[in-house]
């Protein structure tokens, strides 16, 4: 059953005005326009929590009656972050690097109204099988890496790459279902 309350999402992606509809009856969209600037010494986990209460917080501002939501992907590999590709080369190699590797995605949701904050982030493993150069130049002419965290896009092309997954789908491809809809009951509770 969905849920029904004031909601506004603080997003621009597709992918998340698709997810966040599964839960809730109605919701309006506007885009949070931040910086994106990892600040030294600040953890993956940090940041993404971040972004994603910085996105919230910024439309809460402009709403001040409603909830608002703001999300935030990344791709964390080792001590390395990485957001959308800024271009073929840079997707290339970051595609390189995931490779046969095993590395984590990162979604963190932030829901807020007032000086109300509720937040969590989902973690997930992913697993790729060795890529080699050709499919990666192929991918990215397909244009579906540009505007996904890491170059990939586990629903569409790219979940060819994934030999495993741990962890949240819907939090790969940007917002994890059942984390978020436990957060919505809160806020209900809370308003
Ligand atoms: C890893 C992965 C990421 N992604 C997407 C989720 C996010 O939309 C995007 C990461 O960029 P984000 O900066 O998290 O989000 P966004 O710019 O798309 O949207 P907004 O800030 O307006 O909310 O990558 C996929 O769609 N599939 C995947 O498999």
């Amino acid at each position: 059953m969905k849920l029904s309350l004031p909601l506004v999402l603080a997003s621009q992606s597709p992918r998340r005005r698709e997810l966040l509809g599964q839960l809730v009856t109605h919701f309006e969209q506007r885009s949070a326009d931040i910086d994106e600037v990892r600040q030294p010494d600040e953890s993956p986990a940090s940041y993404v929590a971040r972004l994603a209460q910085e996105k919230a917080q910024a439309v809460a501002q402009l709403e001040p009656n409603k909830w608002v939501l703001g999300a935030d992907t990344i791709v964390v590999l080792g001590a390395r972050i990485f957001e959308k590709p800024q271009d073929e080369a840079d997707c290339l190699a970051t595609l390189s690097l995931l490779s046969g590797q095993t590395h984590q995605v990162m979604t963190a949701v932030a829901l807020c109204k007032g000086n109300q904050l509720l937040h969590q982030t989902v973690s997930s493993n992913v697993t790729f099988r060795p890529l080699s150069t050709s499919e990666m130049v192929a991918y990215w002419q397909t244009g579906e890496p540009a505007d996904k965290a890491g170059g990939y896009g586990i629903q569409g092309l790219g979940g060819c790459f994934v030999s495993h997954l741990s962890g949240s789908y819907s939090a790969v491809v940007g917002l994890p279902l059942c984390q978020t809809q436990q957060l919505l009951q809160a806020a209900i509770k809370e308003s």
